[in-house]
């Protein structure tokens, strides 16, 4: 990676609103490619909203000396940028019918689009769908082509979008909560698919509320609260029990295991 190429992520001084809220007032956040980034934060602490800026679903208000540049670029062409990223979200799962196919839910991500195959632009080609069932096999989950999304478990729905989200090779995954609703083996095996795809290279961003999902690999953490970036940097010094406490506004304490971290209520008794 030269240090020409352009950031994935260059936000200055931007002022976003959702409706009447203003989310961010002064956002400034800068994710280099190749970087692996864990966003971190409660709920209403605006990751949704900085997800949808890198996603171009909203835009920050215009105003002098403030950016918000994609890949170096202002201005995007939406289906350009999407075939750049690959995206894997509860809110994203929800948008499938029931009878959509695992087949058709991994090849849907060649189009940016949540099924296949209703107009003419969404014909995939053979060659589309011989990769898209190598991506499912690669996933573990060969099985899942034919098996109508309404009837797998959430798990299996979870590595269907993992799928949609790699089939097209993107040079950046972005994961919302990836393990939110899986039960613990479920979400074990969804983290070791994680840490296998960053092993690859990728740029990848993780924007969560549970600290446990965060694997080993990330590196940097940014703690988000209120629409403020409220701590980044190296994960060992941003991940501690008393910033963690002060940003979900708990008492807790955080128990670290292989380069993995959970957190307790301060003062209850881990038995691990
Ligand atoms: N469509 C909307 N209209 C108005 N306000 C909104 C809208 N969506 C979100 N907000 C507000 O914007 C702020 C940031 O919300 P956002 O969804 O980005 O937070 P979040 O960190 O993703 O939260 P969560 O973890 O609960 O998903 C919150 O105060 C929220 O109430």
């Amino acid at each position: 990676m030269t240090n020409e190429t352009p950031p994935l992520i260059d936000i200055h001084d931007a002022e976003v609103y959702r409706g009447d809220t203003r989310v961010f007032e002064h956002l400034s956040l800068r994710i280099e490619q190749g970087s692996h980034t864990a966003i971190l934060g409660p709920n209403g602490a605006g990751k949704s909203t900085l997800l949808r800026l890198l996603s171009r679903e909203i835009y920050p208000v215009a105003r002098a000396g403030s950016w918000v540049r994609i890949l170096g670029e202002e201005r995007w062409n939406v289906f350009d940028l999407r075939k750049q990223l690959g995206l894997v979200s509860h809110e994203l799962q929800m948008q499938y019918e029931r009878s959509v196919r695992g087949l058709d839910v991994v090849l849907s991500g060649f189009f940016a689009s949540v099924g296949v195959g209703y107009f003419s632009h969404l014909q995939p080609t053979a060659d589309q769908r011989a990769h898209a069932q190598e991506v499912l096999t690669e996933l573990g989950a060969a099985e899942l082509s034919q098996k109508p999304i309404g009837a797998m478990s959430s798990g299996e729905q979870r590595r269907c979008l993992l799928g949609r989200a790699l089939v097209h090779n993107p040079r950046i995954l972005v994961l919302d909560e990836p393990t939110a609703s899986l039960d613990m083996k479920a979400k074990f095996e969804f983290i070791a698919l994680i840490r296998k795809l960053v092993h690859e290279q990728r740029t990848l961003v993780l924007v969560t509320h549970h600290v446990d999902e965060i694997p080993p690999e990330i590196t940097r953490v940014v703690l988000l609260r209120k629409g403020h970036v409220v701590a980044d940097g190296p994960k060992s010094e941003v991940v501690t029990s008393a910033r963690l406490s002060d940003l979900f506004d708990t008492p807790l304490h955080l128990l670290e295991h292989q380069g993995f971290f959970q957190a307790v209520p301060d003062g209850a008794r881990a038995n691990v």
